[in-house]
């Protein structure tokens, strides 16, 4: 079983402390996502991971066996990383076969490895040019085979798209989607800025800030669900609306009471003590809707409005001044700025996060 356990991993670089304690299980085969902002220490995790970085304190287990000290190339595993590194002086047939001659492996399984790899990232025609005759995605794609021909127990991606144009990283996600599914006992770890990736390639999403993890799940879980407020405004595109409000009543049901006096009720329970205390109210751009009736959560003056063709977004003027709400509205809406509107949404769509920025929904 390759599967990794990180138990209470730190790190710190001189007094700086990256890594507050990270306690993680992945199973064999699964495809785990790194993602969070900026220096939240995603690929300090993957280069300990890797053997890249050293392990201040903590345990790494990779397939039951305590790796701190073990070298990066004894540890079963490939990385790929944003820049391909790859030989440049070398055919794309030779930077795949490099590390196998290295490793003294004989002609005949070196062939059959990248002959392998080549077919499931569909580089068979291209293996006899050099690395500049290629483009950015496929010369990506070599350095996934490469890192195939290695037959890694568990595979690490460094944003392994971020170089490449948008029609490609589109190309080269379906090709990482499908060479995981080609792939089914290795384990991936992937790290990326891009929710699209995150999103689409991951069985389990494990969302970090600033060195502590904050939510770890499936994807749709993450997004219907999310724990606190900063998985709430992390996941999803645009960012969830996020309104501060105080519990008028708790309860199984919650009223709350928006900063201008506008009362929502929610089905969410809350405790009857809470009354009076101030919370988060939550709704997603795209669970927002316009109506004419009087059934409606908040009234808004449109300030932009964007249209896209597949969806039109709107900025309004709500209930919190200087924080204007976004809607996202499928297709092309005939809004003008200026518009007062009444936006509603399904109320099990709604979200409220105590004090402390935790969710009260279960
Ligand atoms: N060698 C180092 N010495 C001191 N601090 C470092 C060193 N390497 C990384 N850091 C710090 O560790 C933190 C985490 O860096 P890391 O590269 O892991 O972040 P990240 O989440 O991958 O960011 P990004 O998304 O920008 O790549 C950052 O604040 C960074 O400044």
């Amino acid at each position: 079983m390759t599967g990794l356990v990180l138990k209470d991993i730190r790190k710190t670089y001189g007094q700086v402390k990256v890594l507050h304690g990270i306690d993680l299980e992945i199973a064999e085969g699964e495809f785990v996502v790194f993602v969070g902002p900026s220096g939240c220490g995603k690929s300090t995790l993957l280069r300990m991971i890797a053997g890249l970085e050293d392990i201040t304190s903590g345990e790494m287990i990779i397939d039951g066996q305590v790796v701190n000290d073990v070298p990066p190339s004894r540890r079963g595993i490939a990385m790929v990383f944003q820049s391909y590194a790859l030989y440049p002086h070398m055919t794309v047939y030779d930077n795949m076969a490099f590390g196998m001659r290295i490793a003294g492996e004989s002609r005949e399984e070196i062939e059959r490895r990248v002959k392998n790899a080549a077919e499931i990232l569909q580089l068979t025609p291209y293996l006899d040019r050099l690395p500049k005759a290629l483009s950015g995605g496929q010369r990506q794609r070599v350095a996934i085979g490469r890192a195939i021909c290695r037959n890694p127990k568990v595979f690490l991606f460094d944003e392994p798209l971020s170089n490449l144009d948008a029609a490609l990283r589109v190309a080269t996600r379906i090709e990482i989607a499908k060479l995981n599914e080609s792939m089914p006992d290795t384990t991936m770890i992937y790290v990326t800025h891009d929710q699209v990736e995150a999103m689409t390639l991951a069985d389990r999403i494990v969302v970090l800030s600033a060195g502590r993890i904050e939510q770890v799940g499936p994807p749709l879980e993450l997004y219907d669900r999310p724990a606190n407020l900063f998985v709430a405004r992390f996941i999803g595109s645009p960012a969830m609306n996020i309104m501060p409000a105080t519990i008028a009543s708790g309860g199984s049901r919650t009223t709350i009471t928006l900063l201008d006096g506008t009362s929502v009720s929610v089905d969410i329970a809350t405790p009857e003590t809470d009354a009076g205390k101030k919370a988060s109210f939550g709704v997603r751009p795209e669970d927002l809707s316009i109506v004419t009736g009087d059934d409606y959560l908040f009234e808004g003056t449109v300030s932009i409005v964007e249209q896209l063709g597949e969806v039109t977004l709107i900025y309004a003027d709500g209930p919190v001044e200087g924080e204007p709400i976004t809607v996202k509205l499928p297709g092309t809406v005939a809004i003008s700025k200026g518009d007062r509107l009444r936006f509603a949404a399904d109320r099990m769509k709604l979200h409220l996060f105590n004090a402390d920025g935790h969710t009260y929904r279960k």
